[in-house]
């Protein structure tokens, strides 16, 4: 159905297609176990040079054409605590641009790569329960640029887990940082969660640089995590595919006002 995903993916080394057969098998067996212990699997490489090279040039398109830009702050659990979340001091600092799903051109490979089959099996296989795509308009999949001083701070995602595809690397900056698993705790301890959201480092902070062509699955709703300020001429490029739970599942109307300034 979508002939042209398997000319994007390096599946010699990823063989998302082919679960069930030894090396697939393999692949699988220890992503399970890095995301068990990590909440997050990283894989090198697994989109081609070509593909990265087409989808950054696509996404650079639909940002100078209709990418929404916001400057301001966001609350760390992004309208999905409404008691915990009321306080100021949990609004975080947020700029970056973003092509909303409906604003990314329909022969995209990011829109193609989410509707395969293979890959939603594989982030079953690897998270152990089914998943489910997103229902929501604008957020499904989504494309996000940050340029010189541009950030996204502290939050835990809406959707249960997302893939992060790295587009492009800027100079400096533009780390992935995450705390595994913290939600629980963190929701507990209000004074821990404080000092994350005003820059102390968490003794359990990960780091994860940006590096094109790689694939990140994690568990963005309960890990709280942020991009850090980007430095430098070259932006940050990175591409988000929503999975939930459940079906039909969307963001809410906080989160999709934040990210592209409008509800619809
Ligand atoms: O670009 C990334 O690495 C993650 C972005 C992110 O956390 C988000 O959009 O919720
Ligand atoms: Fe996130």
């Amino acid at each position: 159905m979508f002939p042209e995903v398997e000319s994007l993916i390096d599946l010699d080394g990823y063989p998302v297609h082919e679960l069930d057969r030894g090396a697939g098998r393999a692949m699988v067996e220890a992503a399970r176990r890095t995301f068990d212990d990590t909440s997050l699997v990283v894989l090198d490489g697994f989109l081609r040079p070509a593909a990265v090279r087409r989808i950054t040039e696509q996404s650079l398109a639909d940002a100078a054409r209709q990418g929404y830009r916001f400057t301001g702050s966001n609350n760390v659990y992004l309208g999905t605590e409404p008691t915990a979340g009321r306080s100021a001091e949990l609004d975080r600092t947020y700029t970056k641009t973003t092509p909303a799903f409906d604003r990314i051109d329909s022969t995209s490979p990011l829109k193609a790569l989410y509707g395969w089959e293979p890959l939603a099996q594989f982030i079953e296989a690897v998270v152990g329960r089914p998943v489910h795509r997103s229902a929501d308009p604008l957020g499904a999949v989504t494309v996000h640029l940050h340029h010189d001083g541009d950030e996204q701070d502290w939050h835990f995602d809406v959707s249960e887990y997302t893939v992060v595809l790295h587009l492009h690397a800027p100079q400096a900056g533009g780390v992935l940082q995450y705390v595994p698993r913290s939600r629980t705790q963190l929701t507990q301890n209000h004074r821990a969660l404080r000092e994350i959201a005003a820059g102390r480092r968490h003794a359990l902070t990960r780091d994860l640089p940006t590096v094109p062509g790689t694939f990140v699955l994690h568990a963005g709703r309960v890990s709280m995590h942020r991009v850090t300020p980007v430095h430098g001429p070259d932006p940050r490029i990175s591409a988000t595919l929503s999975y939930n739970i459940s079906p039909g599942l969307r963001l809410n109307e906080y989160t999709r006002r934040l990210y592209f300034g409008r509800d619809r």
